[in-house]
């Protein structure tokens, strides 16, 4: 943001404000909405109009829900109103972009309602979309606060670079700085915890960690968990993998298959907490009964000890269904023993970070709290982002 001009300017600020929903679409986290606040703030205070944009879960998903309730959230945090626009691209949307005033900030509708962002292109494809072509002109200036998403190659993470001054924001800027030293040969070993449900994105993460080595230890949980349990063989029973086949994860066993047979260093749960008409009961890997729904006991134990010899520690995606109560114990386990140890810890992803204790006072010299899950781990496994290379390129096309 010191690199172009951004003083009284009307400037479009990508954002990921993608939060954790509840069953009845209430947002359970507004981790991701505060972290933009520095961002908007030095914007509003070098007399900028701001325009903020950004995706809330994906269609066809229950967290696919309007972002009205994030700009509430956002204009507490911010203390200055933000007025939500129900529309992204239509005349209702561009009308109150042409007529917003200095100092004033807009949030457009999930970003996702256009069905060009679901697309994953190159940024000179991007730069020609409908979405592009209709906010772009409206602007002086494009700014990319949105680490989170920045793994994404779509129109709104790098259309707007070909087209607009561009610049990365401060969370941005914050996030890539932090997570340079994961590079550094002599922070070892190096454990990565990883759960959660978007298997698909994660295997991937997982084949880069252990082609390029960065990884000394992978510990599973959540879906990833169940995932190579079925790779290596375990009767996770009929109930488990009707679910597993329902969510597409079946087909990723010979890839998670040919990763245990590499050698590579996967670990997975010993045991689970599951639920079993309505109660919850623990049992070991080798019998289960019911439906997983956390790591079990013992395997928080021995995860733990492992976590705490670390030098650094990643953790993304949680162990267990953590929107409900019970089913939080192994992903509070694991977090408590990366922050009792003595290794450098990121935490990321929104269900993790919502795990964290509220109150907790965290040295930020020894952990680093990002605001990405998928694009944290890309950018920890060394692949180039798309956000971060289609801002390279507009800083080539100016000069
Ligand atoms: N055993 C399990 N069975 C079903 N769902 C699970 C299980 N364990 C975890 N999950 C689900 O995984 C989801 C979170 O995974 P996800 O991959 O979205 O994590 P994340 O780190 O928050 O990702 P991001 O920040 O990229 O959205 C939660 O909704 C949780 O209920
Ligand atoms: O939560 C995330 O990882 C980002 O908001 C990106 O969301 P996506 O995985 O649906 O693209």
């Amino acid at each position: 943001m010191d690199d172009i001009d951004l003083h009284s300017k009307k400037v479009l600020l990508r954002v990921d404000i993608n939060s954790p929903v509840s069953e009845n679409g209430k947002i359970l986290d507004d981790s991701r909405i505060k972290a933009h606040v520095v961002t908007i703030k030095e914007l509003l205070n070098n007399g900028n109009s701001v325009v903020l944009i950004s995706h809330q879960g994906r269609p066809g998903d229950k967290d696919f829900i309007s972002l009205e309730e994030h700009a509430k959230i956002l204009s507490q945090h911010l203390g200055e109103e933000v007025t939500f626009i129900d529309d992204v691209i239509g005349p209702y949307a561009r009308e109150s972009i042409k007529k917003l005033e200095s100092k004033r900030v807009l949030l457009l509708d999930n970003i996702r309602l256009i069905s060009e962002e679901l697309i994953e292109a190159p940024p000179q494809q991007h730069a020609k979309t409908f979405l592009v072509r209709k906010l772009a002109p409206l602007f002086d200036a494009y700014v990319n606060d949105a680490f989170a998403t920045a793994h994404r190659s779509q129109p709104s993470i790098v259309g707007f670079p070909l087209v607009l001054p561009s610049a990365a924001g401060r969370v941005m800027e914050r996030e890539v700085s932090a997570l340079a030293r994961i590079f550094n040969p002599e922070d070892s070993p190096k454990i990565f915890v990883l759960g959660g449900g978007k298997v698909h994105d994660t295997i991937r993460i997982i084949e880069n960690l252990v082609r390029r080595r960065i990884a000394d230890r992978i510990l599973t949980g959540g879906l990833v968990a169940e995932l190579f349990a079925v790779a290596k063989g375990m009767n996770l029973n009929p109930k488990n993998m009707e679910i597993l086949e329902k969510l597409g994860i079946l087909s990723l066993v010979p890839r998670a298959r040919k990763l245990l047979l590499s050698g590579a260093p996967i670990e997975i749960p010993v045991d689970y907490k599951v639920e079993n008409n309505g109660s919850v009961s623990e049992e070991p890997s080798n019998r289960i009964n019911g439906i997983i729904k956390d790591i079990g006991t013992t395997t928080a134990e021995i995860y733990s000890s492992f976590i705490k010899e670390a030098k650094v520690v990643v953790l993304r995606g949680p162990m267990g269904v953590i929107e409900d109560e019970r089913f939080k114990d192994g992903s509070k386990s694991v977090l408590k023993a990366a922050l009792e140890g003595q290794g450098y810890v990121i935490i990321g992803g929104g269900h993790m970070v919502s795990v964290l204790d509220k109150g907790s006072n965290l040295d930020s010299s020894k952990v680093h709290i990002s605001t990405g899950g998928g694009a944290l781990l890309l950018f920890l496994s060394g692949e180039k982002l798309p956000a971060l290379e289609a801002l390279s390129l507009s800083r080539v096309s100016k000069s």
